[in-house]
C-alpha cells in the first residue's frame, strides 16, 4: 500500500470541474513532482489532499488512515503537511519563534491553545526539535533574526522549516523555488533532496521550474484540464508528445 493513496478525486467549483477523477499514489520515500499548465488544477489538488478544500467526491488514504473529510489540523497530526507560496508565516517574529509557533498553529485548533496549551517539558522538547530543524536547513545562524529580514530564499526555506515543525512523514511543497535566483534554487533543491535522503521524508512538489522538477523528482504526475494526463519518469514525461503539446506548446522540455 502506498503512503498516500488518492482515489477518484473530484472538485467542482460551481459548474467548473477543477479536479476531475484524479488518482494519485505516492510511495514512502519518493520525491514526486506535479506539473501542468496554469489553471490545470495542481493547487486545487494540493488543497484537497491537505484538507484545506473539501472534496466533491473521492477518497484519500494516508498511512492506512482515511483522511478525506478531516480537518487540516488532523491531517497535519497524522503526518501530512503542506507549505505555502507566501513568505514567512509570522514576519514579525524570530526565525526560531516561527518554527515554534508553526508547530502549534498547524496542529492546534485555537490560538489560545497554541500559545498557552503546552507544559514546560513539552515546550523544551519543541524548542530542541525546532533548533534541529533549523540546523538541518542551515538556518540556525538566523535563529534570532526577525523572519521578515531574511533573504527571499531563506524565507521560503523557513516555510519548509515551519512545515517540518509538525514532524510530518510527507511534506507537500507549493512551488518551492518560485522567484529564486540560481544559487537559491540550488540551495533549496539540495535541502529537499537531503530531507528525503537523510530524514526519510516523502515529498510532493508542485513547481513550474522544469529544470528543478526534472532534477529532483524520480516520478512526475502531469495534470491537464483537471485530469491526469500521464505519470512517468522525467525522461518519459519530457519525451511524451501529449505532454509537450499540452504543457509546453509543442516545445521540448529543456532538461
Ligand atoms: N476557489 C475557487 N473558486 C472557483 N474556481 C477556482 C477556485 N480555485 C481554483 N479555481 C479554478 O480551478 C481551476 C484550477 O485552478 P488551480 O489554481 O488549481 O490551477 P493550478 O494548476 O494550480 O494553476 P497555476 O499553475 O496557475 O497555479 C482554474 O480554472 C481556477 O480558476
Amino acid at each position: 500500500m502506498a503512503l498516500l493513496e488518492a482515489r477518484a478525486l473530484v472538485k467542482r467549483f460551481g459548474g467548473l470541474v477543477a479536479v476531475n477523477n484524479v488518482d494519485l499514489d505516492v510511495e514512502a520515500g519518493e520525491i514526486r513532482g506535479i506539473i501542468g499548465p496554469n489553471g490545470a488544477g495542481k493547487t486545487t489538488l494540493f488543497n484537497l489532499v491537505s484538507g484545506a478544500l473539501r472534496l466533491s467526491s473521492g477518497t484519500i488514504t494516508f498511512n492506512g488512515e482515511v483522511i478525506s473529510g478531516r480537518k487540516p489540523s488532523h491531517i497535519a497530526k497524522a503526518g501530512l503537511v503542506r507549505t505555502f507560496q507566501r513568505n514567512a508565516m509570522f514576519p514579525n517574529y524570530t526565525v526560531l519563534e516561527n518554527v515554534l509557533l508553526s508547530r502549534h498553529t498547524q496542529i492546534e485548533e485555537t490560538l489560545f491553545k497554541a500559545i498557552f496549551g503546552t507544559d514546560r517539558e513539552e515546550e523544551e522538547r519543541n524548542r530542541a526539535r525546532a533548533r534541529e530543524i533549523l540546523e538541518f536547513l542551515e538556518l540556525d545562524i538566523y535563529a534570532n533574526e526577525q523572519a521578515e529580514n531574511l533573504a527571499h530564499g531563506h524565507q521560503r526555506l523557513l516555510g519548509i522549516a515551519n512545515a517540518l515543525a509538525v514532524e510530518p512523514r510527507l511534506i507537500m511543497l507549493d512551488e518551492p523555488v518560485a522567484g529564486m535566483n540560481p544559487t537559491e534554487t540550488a540551495m533549496v533543491t539540495d535541502h529537499i533532496r537531503r530531507l528525503r535522503d537523510e530524514w526519510n521524508m516523502t515529498v510532493i512538489l508542485v513547481e513550474h521550474d522544469m529544470r528543478t522538477v526534472m532534477e529532483i523528482c524520480e516520478y512526475i504526475t502531469v495534470i491537464n484540464f483537471g485530469s491526469k494526463l500521464m505519470e512517468g519518469t522525467p525522461k518519459e514525461v519530457s519525451q511524451n508528445p501529449e505532454v509537450i503539446e499540452a504543457y509546453l506548446g509543442s516545445e521540448e522540455i529543456d532538461i
